[in-house]
């Protein structure tokens, strides 16, 4: 089976500041200011062509940051990502210029994967259709509500016909019509063997549609593998977590917040 995606020691660092003065002296002297935070350590792993791969985590474990990496959108700090083929990120906004119009943002977004004017013209009204943003199309998207913006998103994604298709959360904002949509949508490139990641707070979903599941945890990888083990063991783990005090819940993240503010050879 030819791979989808070979993801090798993905890490990603961000800088986080206490105030705009340690922003500007880490970019102004040469001394380094801030601390340093891993959203993503060593995270590695291969993607069959045709694997639904769901991402689960608590929150800030790093699924979406691991989605926009492997979209494109912002780059990992070091490790590699193999990818073979045309990704298209379905998010809530990720991906979309508030600035510009639906409109625009789908021609643009289209030129940028290499579509021809012409061919944009032909997808266009697919894309506004499926949308269901007719009336709002020449508006500027920041007047879009969360539901619209994530419409659009789905809509230029599907429309493209990307080989993997990774949808972070696009099904939890919206009506449950659109949802139900986007759900015969995503079937419908299961069965034709498209390779796609899919984070969602819906372990029902995950079930119903992935084969293999990657549960991050404090950016780091908890466990990866077939569904029925991997989503085991996390609903074990959230049945556990959700038990717990919030005192309990709150000295489980101070340990691993700590661990991620940590360079390696320390933790
Ligand atoms: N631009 C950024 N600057 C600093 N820290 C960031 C940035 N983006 C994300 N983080 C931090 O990285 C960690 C991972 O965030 P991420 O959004 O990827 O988690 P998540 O699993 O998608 O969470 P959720 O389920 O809440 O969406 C979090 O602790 C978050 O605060």
């Amino acid at each position: 089976m030819p791979k989808a995606i070979i993801a090798k020691n993905v890490t990603k660092k961000f800088k986080l500041y206490h105030n705009q003065s340690e922003r500007l002296k880490d970019l102004l002297l040469p001394k380094s200011f801030g601390e340093e935070f891993y959203a993503l350590r060593d995270v590695s792993f291969e993607a069959e062509k045709g694997d639904i791969i769901g991402l689960v985590g608590v929150n800030g474990s790093g699924k979406s940051t691991l989605s926009n990496i492997l979209s494109g959108i912002v780059p990992q700090t070091s490790g590699d990502i193999i990818i073979n083929g045309e990704t298209a990120i379905i998010d809530v906004s990720a991906g979309l210029n508030n600035k510009l119009t639906g409109r625009e943002n789908i021609e643009l977004k289209c030129l940028m994967l290499g579509f021809t004017k012409r061919q944009i013209r032909d997808m266009e009204q697919d894309i506004i259709e499926f949308a269901e943003l007719e009336k709002f199309i020449d508006q500027p998207v920041k007047s879009y509500s969360k539901g619209m913006k994530s419409r659009l998103g789905f809509a230029i994604s599907v429309n493209i016909d990307p080989d993997i298709f990774i949808v972070d959360e696009a099904l939890s904002v919206g009506d449950k019509a659109f949802a139900k949509k986007c759900l015969e949508k995503m079937k419908e490139f299961k069965q034709r063997g498209k390779t796609m990641f899919f984070v969602s707070h819906s372990i029902a979903q995950m079930r119903e549609f992935c084969n293999k599941i990657l549960w991050l945890e404090f950016g780091e990888t908890k466990a990866f593998g077939n569904t029925d083990k991997v989503l085991g063991e996390y609903e074990a783990f959230l049945k556990k977590y959700n038990k717990w005090s919030k005192k309990e819940r709150q000295a489980f993240r101070q340990k691993g917040f700590a661990k991620q503010s940590k360079e390696k050879a320390l933790v």
